[in-house]
């Protein structure tokens, strides 16, 4: 597969001021030698006309030569840069396919390609998925400590500590008849790993906090039918997401709309008002606004002041934030009874909303570093790292031979976040995410 050239247009929908159009193989000097009637120098962009092989100009544009191994992929790879229309790069698409070997790319083949030759790795790979797909600040600052390498580097240093506590068990094992093994070196490496195990476990619990930037927070608007939830939505939204009427029961499923609330993405659903339903569809409805409340991050509990409590009672896991609507119209049970009151009509109380929302997510995040998992593949794999290590320092101690065992494991695991063991049945799954041309 790797022995053909592989191009895709890079850049955005089409039609663009300008199109990146990027190749990668072996083939790419002869392809850019033929397009262009030579290969410009290496990394500097260079003017050039574009030319049919009957010397039929497609366009003219910049086009940058990147030699192997110093390349995106590690292969020879070229950029050109044209005018970004379908017509252009439709005749450039047909011209290169008259080329032997040269072929449009499939998903996340350059990624691809660049950690097969060892310019990335997995977290790195994912960390640029992710940046590419970057809508707040704070999942773009993420997505850049991971697509630097930053959690890659932590990784290797663990699994490195880990291979060299086996290292000396291994050299234990071999001399334990012998006396001159210095018990104390036994000591200072299980020392070491009771202390690679705290240091997980805490990088671990942070796992939480990175999914909730990736992933969003979940905040849920509950409440009794007509207390206002689906204009609150729409008010948050700043557009008419949810039908707004005063039949009670108007909405049935759950709603979305993400929100950026001081860079982090929000997940905001609206939901079933909770009350007795007899009809089919509302029970129905009722039955999904109680799921999604039991995933819920935070819980927006909204009551109109003027009717007082009516609804069932959420059974939420999460925080729940008392909300007492259409301040407007009414001062209801006082606002003593509530953590904060609105008026959708009037924008009454929406900063402070959204301050809220703001103040709970931080709150839920705590302050760390953003070198931390993100993903349930790379917690999932800590989770199974920290096991084997458990189980290597586990009391009384195993066989010797067993626990060196278990630290192996628990390296294989942080090897395979990396992807640097055992990942070939990840890949498709991961390069997938990404689309053609990346
Ligand atoms: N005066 C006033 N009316 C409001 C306010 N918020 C909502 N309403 C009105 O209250 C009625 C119900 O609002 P919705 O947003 O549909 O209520 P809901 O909780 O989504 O209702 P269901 O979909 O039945 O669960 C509508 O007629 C709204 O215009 C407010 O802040 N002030």
């Amino acid at each position: 597969m790797s022995n053909e050239t592989i191009y895709a247009l890079s850049s955005g929908a089409v039609p663009s001021g300008v199109a990146v159009i990027r190749l990668s193989g072996a083939k790419t000097r002869d392809a850019v030698q033929l397009l262009t009637g030579d290969v410009p120098p290496a990394r500097r962009a260079s003017l050039r006309t574009i030319r049919l092989r009957n010397g039929s100009i497609i366009d003219s544009g910049l086009v940058l030569f990147f030699p192997s191994p110093a390349s995106f992929t590690g292969e020879d790879c070229a950029e050109l840069q044209m005018h970004g229309s379908r017509a252009v790069i439709n005749a450039l698409f047909e011209e290169l396919e008259t080329i032997d070997s040269v072929r449009m790319a499939a998903e996340g083949e350059f990624s691809r390609r660049a950690f097969e030759n060892g310019k990335l790795d997995l977290v790195e790979i994912e960390g640029l998925a992710d940046l590419i797909a970057a809508e707040t600040e704070m999942q773009r600052r993420l997505a850049v400590e991971h697509s630097q390498g930053k959690l890659s580097r932590l990784y290797d240093s663990w699994a490195e500590r880990l291979t060299r506590a086996r290292a000396l068990i291994e050299a234990e094992l071999d001399f334990a008849d012998e006396d001159d093994v210095p018990g104390s070196v036994s000591d200072l490496v299980w020392d070491d790993v009771g202390r690679l195990q705290v240091e997980i476990k805490s990088h671990l619990a942070h796992a939480h906090a990175g999914e909730i930037i990736r992933d969003g927070f979940k905040v849920v608007i509950a409440g009794a039918p007509n207390a206002g939830k689906s204009t609150l939505m729409n008010a948050l939204a700043r557009r008419e997401v949810a039908i707004v009427t005063d039949v009670a029961g108007t909405t049935r499923d759950v709603l979305h709309v993400d929100l950026d609330i001081n860079g982090f993405l929000v997940k905001l659903y609206d939901t079933a008002g909770l009350r007795e339903a007899n009809e089919l569809v509302e029970q129905e409805g009722i039955r999904r606004a109680t799921q999604v409340i039991s995933e819920a991050s935070l819980v927006l509990y909204l009551e109109d002041m003027a009717e007082g409590t009516r609804a069932l009672q959420p059974i939420a896991n999460a925080e729940v934030l008392r909300i007492g609507t259409k301040a407007d119209i009414s001062a209801g049970n006082g606002p003593d009874a509530y953590d904060l009151t609105i008026s959708a009509v009037t924008d009454a109380g929406l900063v402070a909303l959204r301050a809220a929302i703001a103040e709970r997510l931080e709150r839920q995040l705590g302050s760390h570093s953003l070198a931390i998992p993100s993903r349930k593949r790379q917690k999932d794999s800590l989770a199974e790292c920290l096991k084997a290590i458990e189980a290597a320092l586990v009391d009384p101690p195993a066989e010797l031979d067993i626990r060196a065992e278990n630290l192996r494991i628990a390296g294989n695991a942080l090897g395979r976040i990396t992807g640097r063991v055992d990942v070939e049945n990840l890949l498709d799954v991961i390069f997938s995410e990404f689309c053609i041309g990346k």
